[in-house]
């Protein structure tokens, strides 16, 4: 054997984000011989975290769902569960409060009835629209959450959740070619009321109803409520290494500082990869957590791109990247009782422009032992395209990310007088940031569709065209959220098993 080739493992997954660290570890419990290889220093990815000054600021995400204690949809307690490992949370009592144009000033609280009591009582007359819209995604979500999430290209899975759940597989077929907009428009005439709705897809679908998935919009609407949403005690950061910790316990490997610069291929199929220091490592089967702009363009080569991907990608674009703020604050800012999670929109008009819809997470109102004490971590970001921050040299860039951060800071202080006063800490990140660090390309938070699409229905699964690999993470059904890139991750181990013939697959 060369000195450059290692012995083969069962399933090398490239990337440990949550949708990677998931395979990894359904993997491992089931007795494969597991790699990870994460080109950066610490896993987690979009979910990862950094410290500075006695500040733990999360990368990413921060509004975490999937932690709840019953149902099936609790997909990141069932994926610690299955490799005997587990995270405190934090339930976090209001999901967003919303700052919005017109004085739509309102908290979707975990309660679900006062939720619709405050959303009522702006809009007496479409009561009953509201109830029944929301009511609706209730309908899909208890679908989902009465089954198994598995892998939806096991045919046996499928045949099996149907004989057990005939009504709710139904269900989920209805609801998978549909997108939220045509469902709030049979209940909801309010043309106001209809852009609250979009603001409720925009902020963690990045677009509008038209265009977000009722299936999602099922989960998010609903398990807001059911499960809730919960804050991982010590950082969002803890989720990866604890499933990192459980990885370990059932014998799977990771190695940090491992960029996998090309996915090898023999007579077409994936056998193997290379890391940029030359080293190769192979496996029965390969498994991608980066995006599939990532892996189809750059593992991978362009001209090799099978045409069912050049298809996907007609259909689905890279979405905006972010700006983000990582700030640390004197406490006395934030007015006691402040809720964890803000949007802040002046103008309707502005919602999906560059900059338009600022988001804001204050996880230090949960965990306090984030920051120093007396202190609060604030974390704004507001969606951006990476073609704005291209070409221009190291001081124009930094002139460019001190000017855009003054603009953010103003538009909070209109909601926590007194930050610009308190400021302790202040780090600005960009999509050339987000693409930096998180490997992905041009920074994006991952697909949204070019155009209206049938709901869920061109999302692709786990499978790709290349034998042998298999796509996990953000850019696989049902896209973006870290629920969603677990359940991926659910389903693209549970269709290796099968494809390995392992036990308990
Ligand atoms: N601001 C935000 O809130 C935000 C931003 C982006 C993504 N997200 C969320 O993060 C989640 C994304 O999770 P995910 O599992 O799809 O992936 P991810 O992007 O979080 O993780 C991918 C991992 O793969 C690694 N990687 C990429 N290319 C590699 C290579 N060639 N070799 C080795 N390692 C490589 C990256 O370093 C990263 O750790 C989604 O839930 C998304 O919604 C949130
Ligand atoms: C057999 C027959 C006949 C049939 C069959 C049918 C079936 C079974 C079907 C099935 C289906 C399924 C399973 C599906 C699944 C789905 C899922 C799981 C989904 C999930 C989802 C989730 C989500 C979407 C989530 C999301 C979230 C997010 C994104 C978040 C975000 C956030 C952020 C960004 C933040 C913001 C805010 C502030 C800061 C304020």
């Amino acid at each position: 054997m060369s000195p450059s080739l290692n012995p083969a493992f069962d399933v090398i997954v490239i990337g440990s984000g949550i949708g990677g660290l998931v395979t990894a570890t359904q993997l491992a419990a089931k007795g494969a011989q597991v790699l990870v290889l994460e080109s950066y220093l610490i896993p987690g990815g979009s979910s990862g975290y950094f410290e500075r000054q006695g500040y733990r600021f999360d990368v990413g995400a921060s509004m975490i769902f999937g932690f709840g204690e019953k149902g099936t949809t609790n997909l990141l307690t069932r994926a610690l569960d299955a490799v005997n490992v587990s995270q405190e949370t934090i339930l976090d009592p209001v999901q967003i409060h919303y700052h919005l144009p017109n004085q739509l000033n309102l908290k979707v609280e975990r309660v679900y009835e006062k939720f619709l009591q405050n959303l009522i009582a702006y809009f007496p007359h479409e009561e009953t629209g509201i109830r029944r819209f929301y009511d609706e995604c209730w309908k899909v979500f208890n679908c989902l959450n009465s089954m198994d999430l598995l892998s939806l290209e096991e045919p046996r899975y499928l045949l099996r959740t149907f004989l057990q759940h005939p009504l709710a597989c139904l269900g989920l077929v209805k609801y998978l070619p549909q997108n939220v907009g045509d469902v709030a428009r049979r209940y909801i005439k309010d043309p106001e009321l209809l852009k609250f709705i979009d603001i409720e897809c925009y902020c963690w679908s990045v677009v509008t109803a038209d265009m977000t998935p009722m299936i999602n919009a099922g989960m998010v609407f609903s398990d807001r409520h059911y499960g809730g949403v919960h804050y991982p005690k010590g950082g969002v950061g803890q989720i990866a290494q604890k499933l990192v910790a459980g990885l370990e316990k059932a014998g799977g490997k990771i190695e940090y500082q491992a960029r996998v610069t090309k996915i090898i291929t023999e007579k077409g199929q994936a056998v193997g990869v290379q890391l940029a220091n030359g080293k190769i490592y192979r496996g029965q089967r390969i498994v991608s957590n980066a995006t599939r702009w990532d892996t189809f363009t750059k593992l991978l080569p362009v001209e090799k791109t099978p045409a069912n991907e050049r298809k996907w990608q007609q259909s689905y674009e890279k979405s905006p990247s972010f700006l983000s703020l990582h700030i640390g604050v004197e406490a006395a800012v934030l007015p006691h009782g402040t809720e964890c999670h803000h949007i802040i929109l002046e103008d309707w008009q502005q919602m999906t422009a560059p900059a338009g819809t600022l988001f804001v997470s204050i996880p230090t109102l949960l965990d306090p032992d984030l920051a120093p004490e007396g202190y609060h971590i604030i974390h704004a970001f507001t969606p951006n395209w990476i073609d704005d921050w291209q070409g221009m040299s190291p001081s124009e860039y930094e002139a460019k990310k001190e000017a855009a951060a003054w603009q953010i800071i103003d538009r909070l202080e209109q909601i926590f007088p007194g930050l610009d006063a308190g400021l302790d800490y202040l780090e600005v990140g960009t999509p050339r940031t987000h693409q930096r660090f998180l490997g992905r390309e041009d920074g994006t938070y991952g697909p949204i569709p070019r155009r209206k699409l049938r709901g869920l229905l061109s999302m692709p699964f786990n499978r790709t065209a290349i034998p042998g690999l298999y796509c996990v993470g953000d850019s696989t059904f049902p896209g973006q959220g870290l629920n969603a890139v677990a359940f991926s991750g659910f389903a693209c181990a549970h269709r290796i098993a099968v494809d390995l013939g392992l036990n308990n697959a």
